[in-house]
Order: C-alpha cells, then sequence, then structure tokens
C-alpha cells in the first residue's frame, strides 16, 4: 500500500523508516531528540519520532511496538504496552518509552527505538441479541481446555 506521510524533523531526510529486509513487517522509528536521554529504572517518557502519517482507509490501524532486541535484553518497552494509532490521526506519531528494567538504558537522537506495524482493521457494527447461536466452546475460558 501506498502511505502519507509527513516528515517533520528535517533530521530524517536520508534517514526515512525502512523495511530492514524484504519480508520485515514493521518500519523502525527513530528517537528524534535533542540530546540524549538516560531512562531510569521505572521511567517513562513521550518521544517524538518526527513523523505524522495518515493512514485514511477505516479499513487500516498502526501498531507501534517495541523491537525485540531492546525489548528482550534492554528492557525498553512501551508505556502503553502497544501503541494504536488511528487512521485518522494525523499528528506526530510519539512513542512512550518505558524502562521496565533495573538499569538505566541510554538512547541517543537518532537510535532507532520502536517500530510500525500497519494492520488491516474491521469495524464491526453492533447486532444486540438476548442469547447467541450455542458454540462449541461457550464461555469456557482461562485455561478450561488444559494445559495438554
Ligand atoms: O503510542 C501511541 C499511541 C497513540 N498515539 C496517537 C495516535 C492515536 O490515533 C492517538 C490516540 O490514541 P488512543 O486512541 O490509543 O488514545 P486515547 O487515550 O483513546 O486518546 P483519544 O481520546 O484521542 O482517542 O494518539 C501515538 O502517537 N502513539
Ligand atoms: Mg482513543
Amino acid at each position: 500500500m501506498k502511505l502519507d506521510v509527513k516528515i517533520l524533523d528535517a533530521r530524517l531526510h536520508g534517514q526515512l523508516p525502512q523495511y530492514a529486509t524484504a519480508g520485515s513487517a514493521g518500519l523502525d522509528l527513530r528517537a528524534m531528540l535533542e540530546q540524549p536521554l538516560a531512562l531510569e529504572p521505572g521511567q517513562v517518557e513521550l518521544i517524538p519520532t518526527g513523523l505524522a502519517i495518515h493512514l485514511e482507509d477505516p479499513g487500516y490501524a498502526a501498531l507501534i511496538l517495541p523491537r525485540s532486541g531492546l525489548g528482550h535484553k534492554q528492557g525498553l518497552v512501551l508505556g502503553n504496552l502497544v501503541g494504536l494509532i488511528d487512521s485518522d490521526y494525523q499528528g506526530q506519531l510519539m512513542v512512550s518509552a518505558w524502562n521496565r528494567s533495573s538499569q538505566t538504558v541510554q538512547i541517543a537522537p537518532l537510535d532507532r527505538i520502536a517500530q510500525l506495524v500497519i494492520v488491516p482493521v474491521v469495524q464491526a457494527s453492533l447486532n444486540i441479541v438476548q442469547e447467541f447461536v450455542a458454540s462449541e466452546r461457550g464461555a469456557g475460558g482461562y485455561g478450561s481446555t488444559g494445559k495438554q
């Protein structure tokens, strides 16, 4: 698909987000900081990405997700766990960077700190009923099918 993108920070010219490999699902997002940031254990900061997107089609959304290496090894994840970008949002993409570890995480300007994945979305129209058509599972959940 073609995606309308605004570059809000001139440092991104020549450093546009890209899919790292032909099969990559995510576009890496950079921390457009003015100076290095030492994120202390437990600290959360909203970091600008210098980018705005307009998906336009309500059949799409974008998700901001952690990068696995940073999230698993350094504990740099997202304060909102997952960022959901609506198809009609036109503001700057922001990353809620949360250091869930017990060590300080250093973030330098332009570091790739998260990734953006575009996903299809279905908007439901709600059909109010008194009873559901019976299913095999019914209301069973929370491990009701066992471990093996
Ligand atoms: O990590 C994020 C999450 C959201 N957003 C932007 C895009 C999204 O479309 C908008 C609103 O997000 P959301 O609907 O999740 O937040 P809300 O608290 O429900 O705010 P609103 O009342 O504006 O919908 O904020 C980001 O830039 N980064
Ligand atoms: Mg909302």
